[in-house]
């Protein structure tokens, strides 16, 4: 049996590492009442993000939704003395309880690649099921920011934002598709090369949520470190692959979750921070935009009271960005307009 005096060092190791949580992310004053609702919280994504944001102090109520487990899930994480209430929904009947009253909805549902596919070979599953899902939150929550997670990213945000127009709800100020993952890659792979604490890395990362739609500025990375051009070659080459190596190194069994969880996290908890009126709030994300030609492009953008307060500009590009700006959007474009056209149909 364990030791009260184990169960306290424990316990302030615990306190010790939510402290460093909020020093990199997470904020300690609790703010308003606030409801997230994760939807496919029973997967390999959606339970490590439920677990994350049940230790979101910014979070009042977590609704953990999926079309099978989430009874189990949601017992679970309940447990947790912290200060959100945990309710979990299970199957089509439930989504509208699960979505109602809802301020940030994260959706992680949807199937995973195997090795040899690419994002978009998930497009024809799920497709539907985010066309589903986004159908009910223009009923339940329009007003909710929703962080699309789902792949292909390219094409279910601009489903996502077709869904909503059609059911007259959609703000572009509420709709981002998560590339966080990239920016979380390029920090690490970066750190490693440029031999700097990781802590203090900064990298955008622009474009989409794909291959070479993925585009690292390495150029505007700090703190700053001369690297080759060769070595920034393969950083970029690594961060568009950075899914690919997970995949892989998973040999059937799925893609990222674990740091896709962390990431969620992240970007959720910035979604939150803006909606409280925390100033300064930027993250990259795939939303709409002008900086471009192209509809939908993931570039830094400001969170605010009411979503994205501003998307913010590409900035000085090297030409090796330049011309991977050039390479990206032809693929970026028609990925966007496939998920426009499935809307449609
Ligand atoms: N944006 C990114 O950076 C990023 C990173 C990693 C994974 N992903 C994507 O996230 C998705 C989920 O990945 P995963 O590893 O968690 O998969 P998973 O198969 O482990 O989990 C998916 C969950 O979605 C649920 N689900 C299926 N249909 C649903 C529906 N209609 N409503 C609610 N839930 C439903 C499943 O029951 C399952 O629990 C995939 O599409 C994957 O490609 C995106
Ligand atoms: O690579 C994938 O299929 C999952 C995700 O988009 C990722 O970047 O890890």
């Amino acid at each position: 049996m364990m030791k009260p005096s184990m169960l306290r060092s424990l316990h302030s190791a615990a306190t010790r590492g939510a402290s460093n949580i909020s020093r990199r992310g997470y904020a300690s004053e609790p703010g308003p009442e606030r409801k997230v609702a994760v939807l496919g919280a029973a997967g390999g994504i959606g339970q490590p993000l439920s677990l994350l944001m049940k230790l979101n102090p910014l979070v009042s109520s977590l609704s953990l939704y999926d079309i099978a487990g989430t009874p189990g899930v949601a017992a679970d994480v309940s447990h947790i003395n912290t200060r959100s209430k945990v309710v979990g929904y299970q199957g089509e009947e439930e989504l509208g309880k699960a979505l109602e009253g809802a301020d940030v909805v994260i959706i992680p549902a949807g199937v995973p690649r195997k090795p040899g596919m690419t994002r978009d070979d998930l497009f024809n599953i799920n497709a539907g099921i985010v066309k589903a899902l986004c159908t009910a939150i223009s009923k339940y929550c329009p007003h909710a920011l929703v962080n699309m997670i789902s792949n292909p990213v390219n094409s279910t945000v601009p489903i996502a934002a077709e869904i909503f127009k059609k059911a007259g709800t959609y703000d572009e100020k509420r709709l981002f598709g998560v590339t966080t993952l990239d920016v979380v890659r390029a920090k690490t792979f970066y750190a490693g090369k440029a031999n700097v604490p990781v802590d203090g890395v900064n990298v955008p990362v622009v474009g989409g949520h794909a291959g070479i739609t993925i585009l690292p500025l390495f150029s505007q990375a700090t703190p700053k470190a001369n690297l080759d051009d060769d070595i920034i070659k393969a950083l970029t080459k690594r961060t568009q692959e950075g899914g690919t190596e997970v995949v892989e190194a998973k040999a059937g069994k799925g893609s990222a979750t674990l740091s896709m969880a962390y990431a969620g996290a992240l970007f959720a908890d910035a979604c939150l921070k803006g909606l409280n009126g925390v100033p300064d709030v930027v993250e990259c994300s795939f939303v709409q935009s002008t900086v471009t030609e192209l509809p939908f492009f993931a570039s830094k953008v400001r969170l605010g009271k009411n979503g994205v307060e501003e998307v913010l500009g590409l900035g000085a590009l090297s030409d090796f960005e330049q011309q991977g700006l050039e390479s990206l959007k032809g693929e970026l474009k028609s990925s966007i307009e496939k998920g426009i056209k499935f809307a449609n149909q």
